[in-house]
């Protein structure tokens, strides 16, 4: 008999004000195909049995949440941003939906680098990405959330060598990018780091043309 796919409840966040969503990400379609795109490996993922889920950029906490609820108490959820009111805001979120995260403050993953290097089974980063002036860049508060430099690849590029250290044999990076972002040059330096890179899901909102990428160690 053919097993089904749960289905996971998009994480409530009715907690949050408008005025909230002007410090922190509002969750919006690159978050939404973030969710389907882990809902749609998650026959793949539950076989990696995770004990270490990490989100960089977590935002609202929408997507570390929703990562607790599939996968439950076994695990240990971590979420990194480096904009203060998302990492409290990511905390209410995981209260509001009755599952334990550990939100940081810091910028990409400076603070669990050395504890975490190998050992993260699955990784989440939907980065700055827009095709910004350099010098929006890492400006903190709300522009941090989508200002990403030259080609949008500012943040990304920057993450990508500590994403490979942080990986666990098994691991897997789940990275939000748009088309401008390139996914062919990306391909190229993962590749030379050992990853191997497919598209999960791809989808056009507005003007963004919307990938989610996945890497896993060539073995
Ligand atoms: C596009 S938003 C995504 C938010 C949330 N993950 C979602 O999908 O709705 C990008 C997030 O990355 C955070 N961010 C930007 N630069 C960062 C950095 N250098 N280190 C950590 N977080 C960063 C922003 O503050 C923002 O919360």
């Amino acid at each position: 008999m053919e097993c089904q796919r749960p289905v996971f409840a998009t994480p409530d966040t009715s907690h949050l004000s408008p005025q909230d969503f002007d410090l922190v990400y509002e969750p919006a379609e690159d978050s939404f195909l973030l969710l389907d795109a882990l809902e749609s490996e998650y026959f793949s993922l539950r076989k990696l049995r995770p004990t270490i889920c990490v989100e960089v950029g977590c935002g609202s906490g929408i997507c570390i949440t929703f990562l607790a609820s599939m996968f439950g108490p076994g695990a240990c959820y971590i979420c990194t941003d480096i904009n203060p009111t998302a990492a409290k805001v990511a905390a209410q979120t995981a209260d509001q939906n009755k599952v334990l995260i550990h939100p940081i403050v810091c910028d990409l993953v400076n603070a669990i680098n050395d504890q975490l290097r190998g050992k993260v089974d699955i990784l989440v980063f939907n980065p700055p990405y827009v095709v910004t002036p350099s010098n929006e860049v890492g400006n903190g508060g709300i522009e941090a959330s989508w200002a990403g430099g030259e080609k949008g690849r500012e943040v990304i590029d920057r993450f990508l060598p500590h994403a490979v250290q942080l990986l666990s044999l098994q691991g897997i990076l789940y990275l939000v990018i748009i088309k401008e972002n390139r996914s062919d040059e990306i391909e190229d330096k993962m590749r030379q780091f050992g990853l191997h890179m497919t598209t999960v899901k791809n989808r056009r909102a507005g003007k963004e043309n919307l990938y989610v990428l996945k890497f896993t160690r060539v073995t």
